[in-house]
């Protein structure tokens, strides 16, 4: 199999850290889409939403998306990849895309521990358990209906990655 593989969810789930050591089992590329939007603008998100709002940001997502994507690859997206429709079909028709579900508890702490804030500004304005909170309920359905799998990404990243890994076995042996 060389399609490409898409990892969703929410920020902190682990697309990053995850896709990093599913590239290696697997023997892909990595490309995770936020490191690749800011080093083609040559800014951060931060920066992009400060000059050209959300919208902006989100415009040069779906090119970063579509300009990434190549066979025998793992593309770590951003946390709000799904809310485009354009994003989602475009994930769905050309690879498989793997949800990484965690519960708020987790997401929140991860990122109270890594910020990274350059990359991840405040879309709320709400601390970070209401914000999780609060983007999770409203995007959790577009993460389901647009994954072909979705995995318990609470677990140490090795048993992800193992989870992963079972799932494109058996999607392969059906
Ligand atoms: N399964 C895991 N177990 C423990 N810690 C994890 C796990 N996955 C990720 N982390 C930690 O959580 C933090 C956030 O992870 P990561 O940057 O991979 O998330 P992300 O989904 O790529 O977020 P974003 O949407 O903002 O790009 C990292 O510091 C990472 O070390
Ligand atoms: O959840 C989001 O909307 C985002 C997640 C990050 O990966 C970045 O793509 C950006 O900070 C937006
Ligand atoms: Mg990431």
């Amino acid at each position: 199999m060389t399609q490409p593989i898409f990892l969703i969810g929410a920020r902190g789930c682990g697309k990053t850290t995850i896709g990093q050591r599913l590239t290696h089992a697997c023997d892909f590329h990595f490309v995770d889409t936020d490191q690749v939007l800011q080093q083609r603008a040559g800014m951060t998100v931060a920066d992009i939403v400060v000059r050209e709002g959300w919208a902006g940001f989100r415009a040069r997502e779906t090119q970063t998306l579509q300009f990434v994507t190549q066979p025998a690859t793992v593309v770590a997206t951003g946390g709000g990849i799904i809310l485009a429709e354009v994003n989602r079909d475009f994930m769905r028709q050309n690879g498989v895309v793997i949800y990484l579900n965690a519960p708020v508890s987790v997401l929140a702490d991860r990122l109270e521990a890594f910020p990274e804030a350059s990359q991840r500004p405040t879309l709320t304005g709400k601390p970070i358990t209401e914000e999780v909170a609060d983007i999770l309920a409203q995007r959790d359905a577009l993460y389901r209906q647009t994954a072909h799998h979705i995995v318990d990404a609470s677990a140490c990243p090795d048993d992800v990655v193992e989870q992963i890994l079972t799932e494109l076995r058996l999607a392969r042996a059906s």
